[in-house]
């Protein structure tokens, strides 16, 4: 995937290193098409909670109505999405791997952006397969950053997302060690 090329070189990695590192020959990419119907009401309704997603990148749509917000800074941002382009997010399992140097966005959906209107958005969710394990790869751990994150599967880190998918932000607040 070109795009995680770019960002294995942020880093100062060779271009190849995420994919081989997440074998993603065998990855997942899950499909999520989001509805939020017209709502009276829109500033007291929220379409998606606060949270982040799993995998290690995500790519978003939307219908030309916006809706998405980030928190940063203890603030939340609204994003302004030019029609038919793409987001790209960061996602959990890229901030495992790179022990927390990139981080997973949070972000939510609200009804903020036209009232009455229908709202969709569509996301792929790219992943690694179920079973690979995924833990802080040795190029972002020594002495100074010791691995901040536990070793899990991608499929467990999947399920304590969707199981916590109302009450955590993060599924990673299972996985971060507190040191
Ligand atoms: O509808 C949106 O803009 C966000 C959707 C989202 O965060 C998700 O599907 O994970
Ligand atoms: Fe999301």
């Amino acid at each position: 995937m070109e795009l995680l090329k770019g960002v294995s070189e942020s880093v100062g990695l060779e271009p190849n290193y995420f994919s081989k590192a997440l074998d993603l020959d065998s990855g997942l990419g899950r499909f999520i098409a989001n509805l939020y119907p017209p709502c009276p009401q829109p500033e007291l309704t929220m379409g998606i909670h606060p949270h982040t997603d799993p995998g290690f990148l995500t790519i978003l749509i939307e219908n030309g109505i916006s809706g998405l917000q980030f928190l940063h800074n203890g603030k939340w941002w609204r994003v302004y999405a030019p029609p038919n382009e793409l987001m790209v997010n960061i996602a959990d399992q890229l901030e495992v791997l790179t022990n927390g140097k990139y981080k997973g966005a949070i972000h939510r959906a609200t009804l903020y952006g036209k009232a009455m209107a229908t709202r969709m958005s569509l996301a792929i969710a790219y992943g690694p397969c179920p079973d690979k394990v995924i833990r802080p790869a040795s190029e972002f751990v020594n002495e100074s950053h010791p691995p901040a994150y536990t070793a899990l599967t991608y499929g467990e880190c999947y399920e304590l997302h969707l199981a916590n998918a109302y009450s955590k932000i993060t599924s990673l607040d299972y996985v971060l060690i507190q040191n």
